[in-house]
Formats: structure tokens, sequence, C-alpha cells
């Protein structure tokens, strides 16, 4: 159970989060959402005129054999009392249909501010798993359309002006009647608000349990996966993990939902026993004389719509609870300050000269082992470095480092003499390009995987065609029926598949297409049988032969191309040189060559022995 400060904490973001939406939907839609309150508040007075002309009706109605006249007056009183009734129910119609308007466009602009801030938002948040349950919530706010509560509150702000005014109708019977029906109507609100919040810490606890249900249920329509469980016969496994999962998420929800079956129970119980009190009272009321039939009958629907505005109030204070939870979860991604690679630094950069390490330590967040350690190093404008070194040696996080993906824990890097943290990040961005060992396939057109651009003019995709052309895939597009245009998978009509090699060369192709002085390669040629790895490399050496160039690889031969050899093991630069250097020092690069070419060795006994 939360407690006082937790709750004032909560209903302080509350009051933020709805300001920030209503601010939000008056901006975009100030027409609309004036006319939604408007009709809100005209059929707000509708139910205790309603219930007034009930009295009215039942009470004419009633003498209508002894009085004539009454039955002109009975047929007038029922036709506005449907009238009134039908005014209502589209009234409510025409609301819903604003409001989901006004919902659209809403959770477009908040999407649109929640993509902006996830790319912007530096790759060590997401290394944290607490922040992928406020990644899950704030999807939840736009999803489960967090801008309702809103709406729930102008609602409840309606039912609050139709209860005063059945409570005016109740108060002209007897003093006593609205203020007991107002204490005993209390605790269920009471207990429906504990209910949603309850209900909310436990659904937190079931999130990391349904990241991974998800994750498990996306295996089963995946192809690449599909192919392994047949392979690999890991399909009862999968399954089995699956049905757990499935089954501890049942389980917690359930136990949800059981919690709130009893709460709202308790709830209905309370609200149908002051029913019964109300209602005996007014029984006694007309056993008294006190009372006419119509005044009861209005009466007795007066109580019934008190109750249900007082259970409608309950449940659209808790839904608003629960929404604003999310709510809070999506202001606080919006709400992210971004300090570091900032867009807006005045550092501008026109060409990359140099990038220097200057005892450059890095560990992940969260984790105290030193992934680099010490990094001094000097890249210069025109340079072709290679950094090998055995897995998990760190060559990958020193290529994010050099690309300000993280920042290091101690030390500096250096980009023409400006720390990189105060570098205009969008200029030095402009001068890389980048193909990671695990780069992204799109599903999309050949011509959107490379150019990432909407600007799709002749002219790009002629220059588009010559990148292909550059990496041997020219011939591979003319086959294609839509060319450019063709989607790199078969999921969509006239669309195509490649190998893993076409797609290298398609990475390969984006960033000869950027034309930048600086390229990195991690891992280029993983995908690659030999000749066409050899290929690879030597486009790479053609492509970048006026350019600055990092290479990082498990392929050692290539590196002999490079001005400069790095050598990493465990975080720590070992070896640095020229290929011709690191062979005469006979050091760890000298072991890796030796050990890669014995493969190739067919001369040697040893072949397979690895020293
Ligand atoms: N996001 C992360 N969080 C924590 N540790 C990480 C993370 N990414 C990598 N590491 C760890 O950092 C070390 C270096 O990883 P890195 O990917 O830089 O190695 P690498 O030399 O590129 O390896 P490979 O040759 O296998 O690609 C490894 O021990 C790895 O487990």
């Amino acid at each position: 159970m939360e407690d006082t400060s937790d709750f004032k904490k909560s209903f302080s973001l509350f009051i933020k989060s709805q300001t920030y939406f209503l601010k939000l939907i008056i901006k975009e839609h100030p027409k609309l959402f004036f006319l939604f309150s408007l009709l809100t508040l005209f059929i707000s007075l509708l139910p205790p005129f309603i219930i007034y002309l009930n009295k009215e009706l039942i009470d004419s109605i009633s003498i209508i054999s002894s009085n004539s006249n009454m039955l002109k007056t009975s047929i007038i009183l029922l036709s506005i009392f449907f009238f009134l009734n039908y005014l209502d129910s589209v009234i409510n119609l025409i609301n819903e249909y604003i409001f989901s308007k006004i919902s659209y466009t809403v959770n477009y602009v908040l999407k649109s501010l929640l993509i902006d801030k996830y790319i912007a938002i530096p790759l060590k948040e997401y290394e944290d798993s607490s922040f992928y349950d406020t990644i899950g919530l704030s999807n939840s706010a736009i999803d489960g359309n967090g801008v309702k509560v809103v709406q729930e509150v102008i609602s409840i702000i309606g039912s609050m002006i139709s209860a005063i005014g059945i409570f005016g109708t109740l108060l002209s019977i007897h003093w006593s009647l609205p203020i007991a029906l107002f204490f005993s109507s209390l605790p269920g609100i009471i207990f429906l608000v504990m209910a949603k919040q309850k209900g909310f810490d436990m659904q937190r606890e079931v999130s990391p349990d349904e990241r991974e249900l998800g994750f498990t249920d996306g295996l089963f329509v995946n192809r690449s996966v599909l192919k392994e469980i047949k392979l690999f016969n890991s399909g009862s496994f999968l399954i089995n993990k699956w049905s757990y999962l499935f089954k501890k998420v049942r389980n917690k929800k359930m136990s949800i939902q059981k919690w709130e079956v009893k709460t709202q129970s308790f709830a209905a119980l309370v609200l149908q026993i002051s029913s019964l009190g109300v209602s005996i009272f007014l029984v006694l009321q007309i056993y008294r004389g006190d009372l006419s039939i119509g005044s009861y009958v209005a009466l007795l629907t007066a109580v019934t719509a008190i109750q249900g505005i007082f259970g409608g109030i309950g449940g659209s204070l808790g839904n608003v609870f629960e929404t604003a939870i999310y709510n809070n979860a999506l202001l606080k991604i919006l709400n992210y300050k971004i300090n570091n690679t900032s867009d807006n630094n005045e550092k501008k950069l026109v060409d990359i000269q140099t990038i220097c390490f200057e005892n450059a330590t890095f560990s992940y967040p969260k984790t105290s082992i030193k992934v680099l350690e010490n990094v001094n190093l000097t890249i210069t404008k025109g340079e072709k470095v290679s950094i090998v070194g055995a897995n998990g040696s760190g060559k990958t996080t020193l290529v994010n480092c050099i690309l300000g993906l993280y920042q290091l824990t101690s030390g500096k890097i250096k980009v023409n003499d400006i720390d990189i943290k105060e570098i205009n990040i969008t200029d030095y961005y402009k001068d890389i390009s980048v193909i990671f060992q695990d780069f992204t396939k799109y599903k999309y057109t050949l011509k959107e995987n490379i150019n990432f651009s909407n600007e799709t003019n002749d002219l790009a995709e002629g220059e588009i065609f010559e990148s292909l052309k550059k990496v041997s895939l020219d011939e591979k597009v003319l086959t294609f029926k839509e060319g450019l245009n063709t989607y790199l998978t078969k999921e969509m009509p006239n669309g195509s598949e490649l190998s893993g090699g076409e797609w290298q060369r398609v990475a390969l192709a984006r960033a000869v297409y950027k034309n930048t002085n600086f390229i990195v390669l991690d891992e280029p040629t993983a995908a690659l049988d030999p000749i066409a790895e050899l290929e690879i490399f030597n486009m790479f050496h053609n492509i970048s032969k006026d350019k600055t160039s990092v290479t990082v690889s498990h392929r050692i031969g290539p590196t002999k191309l490079s001005d400069r050899i790095i050598v990493i093991e465990k975080g720590e630069i070992v070896e640095e040189g020229t290929f011709n250097y690191l062979m005469s020092t006979k050091g760890l690069y000298y072991k890796m060559y030796k050990a890669q070419s014995k493969w190739y060795d067919s001369e040697s006994k040893q072949a397979l022995t690895i020293t």
C-alpha cells in the first residue's frame, strides 16, 4: 500500500501530467475542446431535469383516468422526456467522436516527441532494464490513450454538476437524504480508487515477465528463428518456456483480477446497502402520506442515478489515477534532459582532422569491469587503421566511443583537439559513415535502405545506382522488377530477399552513397565467402583511398593493407604499428596472423596446431 508521501508525490505528478495534456489539447484543438466541454456541461444538466420531468409525468399519468386534460399534458411530457433521452445519447456519441479526433492528433504529437526523445537519449540508458519499464509505460500512455485522462476529468466535473442537480431534487424532499446518500457512496468510491492503484502496482510486477513472454511469442513468427527451431529441434524447449511464462503472467494477472473482484464486490455491497436504506426511508415516507407516487418514482430514479454517477466517478477517478501513472512515465521521458552529445553545441566541425584518445577508460553502465583501460591513440586524417583482438577484447566498444555513442568513465576523446562532449554531434556524424556488424536490415525498399532520405529525385537515384555499382550489386538490381523501389523482403508485393553477403554490400553502399571523409567498418566481412571477402576488402580499399578509415576485423590478412594496426587485449592497446613491424616483434599480432595463415598453409605439417 502506498504511504502518504508516495501518494502526495503521485498526486503532484498527476497534476503535472494532467496540465501538460490539457495544454497540448488546447494548443492542438482549441475549438473542438471548447465544444466538447460545452456539450459535456449541457448533458450534465440533463439528468436532474429528466428526473424532475419523470416525476411530473408519473403524477400526470396517475390521474389521467380522472382528468382528461392530463392526456395532452402526458403526451407532451412523454415527448419531451424521450427527446431529452435521445439528445443525451446523441450528444454522448458526438462527444466520443470529438474526443477521438482530439486523441488522434494529440497521440500523434506525443508519439513524434517520444520518438525524437528515444533517438536522442544516450545509449547508456538503454542498458538499464527499468528504463524499458518506463518505455513500456510511456507507450501504454499513448496506445492506452493517456489523453483520455482529460476526458475522464471533464466527465467527472460533468457528473459532479449532475449530482449537485440531483442532490437539489433530493433536498427538496428531505434534508437528510442527500447527506445519507453521499456518505454511504463514499466508501465505495474509495475502494474503487484503491483497487485501481493496487492493480497498477501488481501490473508493474508483471512487466518484466510480460516482456520476456512478448519476446518469446515473437519467435514463433520469425522466419529465421523457425529455421533454427527446426534445425536445433528447439521447439519443445521454446514451447515449454513460452508455456511457463504464459502461465506465470496469467497467474499474476488473475490475482490482480481477483483482488479487483473482491474490492469491487465490497464497494458494490456498500452501494446496495445504502440504496436499500434510502428506499426503505422513501417507502416509509409514502406510508405516512408525505410522498406522491410520482415523487417516489422520481426519487428512486434519482437514487439510482446518483449511485450510477458516484460509481462512474469512482471508476473514472480510478482510471485517471491509473492512466496518470502511465502519463507520468511518458512525461519522464519527454522531460529527459539531453546533456551529452548535444546537437546544440556551438563547436562546429567541418572536417575531421584528428581523433585522439587520452587515457581513455570505459565501463558499461552498472558494471565495474573496465572494457577499455588507459587507451592512448591518435587517428590522423587519411590514415587507414585496423583494430584487431580476440572476441570481447573491446574493439566494438572502442569504435562506439570514437562515435560518441558512449561517454568515457575517465580520460578524454578529442576531435580536432576539441573534447568530443563539446562538439556539435550532428556535424560530426555528417563526416562519418559506419557499417556495424549488426547493421539494421530495414524491410523497406533498396533505395530507402541506402539513402535514408525522403528526397528521391532522379539525381539521387542515379547516385544510388552508382553506389550499388561500386559494391557490385548493380547486376542484381537489374533483375529486380521494381528496380531500386524493390522491397528487400518477401513480405511485401514483388519484394526480394538478399543473402547475408548481399546485405553486407547494401551496408557498404550506404557508406559509399554518404561519401564521407571518415569511414568505420566493424567486422565488415563476417557474412562473406572468401572470394567475396577479398572483393569487399578491395572494394573498401578503393572506396576509402582518399579517406580516413578504421576497420575492426577478425581477418588478419587484409590488415596488411592498413597504415597502422592496433592490437587490443582485455581493453588495452598491447601492440601498435605497421604489418612489417608487428610481424618482426613476434607478439600477439604475429601469433594471430600465424594462427590464421596455418589454415591456408598446405605445406605446414602442423597446419591445425595453434601455438
Ligand atoms: N552493453 C554492454 N553492457 C555490458 N557489457 C558489455 C556490453 N557490450 C559489450 N560488453 C562487454 O564488453 C566487452 C567488450 O565487448 P566488445 O563488443 O567491445 O568486444 P569485441 O572485441 O568487439 O568482441 P567481438 O570480436 O566478439 O565482436 C565484452 O566483455 C562484453 O561482454
